[in-house]
C-alpha cells in the first residue's frame, strides 16, 4: 500500500523553514501563509513576489545558502531547490530531529507531501494522488472549486453557531447532519 494518510496540522505557533526562493518555493510559501505567520526563507535569491512579502514583513529572509543550524526550532521544512543531494541531506537531518520535511523534487526525501488545497474560511478541502500525478490533483481541485456552493462559508458559519449553542449529544449530532445535508441538497 503506497497511499498517503491525510492529516490536518495546527501550524499557528510553529516555525516553518523554506529552503530556496524560486517559483516552486513561492507557491509553497503562498500556501503556507494561509496557515501560519512564522515562515523563514533561506536562499541567496528570491522571486519578486517573495521580495514583496519580505518587504511587507509577512515572511523572514535569510539571504544565503542553507546551513544545518537553520533547522533549529523548526517544526516543518520545505526544500525547494533543484539539488537532489541537498534534498537528501536535509531530509536525513530532519528525520534525525523529528522534523517534518518536504522535498519538492523527490517524494522519497519527503515525510509529508503537499496536497492541492481549497480554502474557504476554516473549511479546508485537500486532494492528493499520494505523489503519483500532481497535475491530476490540480485539475480535480479546479473542478471541485467550480461546483462548490458560493456561500459555503456562510453555510459553515450557520452550522457552527447552531453547534456551539446546543449541548453535545445524540440530538445535536442528528440535527447537524440533517441540516448540513439540507443546506447542500441543491449542489
Ligand atoms: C510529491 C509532491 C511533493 C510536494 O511538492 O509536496 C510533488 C512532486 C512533484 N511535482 C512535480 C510536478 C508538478 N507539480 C504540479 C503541481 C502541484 N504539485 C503539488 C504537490 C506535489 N508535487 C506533491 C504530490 C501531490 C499529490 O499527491 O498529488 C501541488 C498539488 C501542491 C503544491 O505544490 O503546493 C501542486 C498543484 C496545486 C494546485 O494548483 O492545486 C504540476 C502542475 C502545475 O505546475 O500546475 C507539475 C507539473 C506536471 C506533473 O509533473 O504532474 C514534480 C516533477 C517536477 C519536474 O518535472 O521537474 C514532482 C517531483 C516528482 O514527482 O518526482
Ligand atoms: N513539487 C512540485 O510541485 C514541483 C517541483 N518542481 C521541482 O522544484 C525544484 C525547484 O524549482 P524552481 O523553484 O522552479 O527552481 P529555481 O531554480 O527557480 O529555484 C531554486 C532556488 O533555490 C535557491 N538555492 C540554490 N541553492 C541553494 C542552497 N544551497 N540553499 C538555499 N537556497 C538555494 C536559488 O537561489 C533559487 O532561489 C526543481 O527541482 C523542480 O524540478 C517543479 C515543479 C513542481
Amino acid at each position: 500500500m503506497s497511499s498517503y494518510f491525510p492529516v490536518y496540522l495546527d501550524l499557528k505557533d510553529k516555525e516553518v523553514l523554506v529552503i530556496g526562493g524560486g517559483r516552486v518555493a513561492t507557491r509553497k510559501v503562498k500556501t503556507l501563509l494561509e496557515f501560519t505567520k512564522n515562515i523563514t526563507i533561506v536562499s541567496p535569491k528570491v522571486t519578486e513576489e517573495l521580495k514583496n512579502l519580505i518587504k511587507e514583513k509577512k515572511i523572514k529572509w535569510i539571504d544565503r545558502k542553507f546551513k544545518p543550524s537553520d533547522l533549529k526550532d523548526k517544526f516543518l521544512v520545505v526544500v525547494a531547490v533543484d539539488d537532489i543531494k541537498l534534498q537528501k541531506r536535509v531530509f536525513n537531518l530532519c528525520e534525525k530531529r523529528g522534523i517534518l520535511c518536504n522535498s519538492v523534487d523527490s517524494p522519497k526525501y519527503c515525510n509529508f507531501i503537499f496536497p492541492s488545497i481549497i480554502k474557504r474560511g476554516d473549511l479546508v478541502i485537500s486532494i492528493s494522488t499520494s505523489g503519483k500525478v500532481p497535475a491530476l490533483s490540480r485539475a480535480l481541485r479546479e473542478k471541485i472549486e467550480e461546483c462548490l456552493p458560493e456561500n459555503i462559508e456562510e453555510i459553515m458559519k450557520e452550522l457552527e453557531i447552531i453547534r456551539k449553542s446546543e449541548e453535545k449529544g445524540e440530538e445535536r449530532q442528528k440535527k447537524l447532519l440533517r441540516l448540513a445535508r439540507e443546506l447542500l441538497k441543491n449542489f
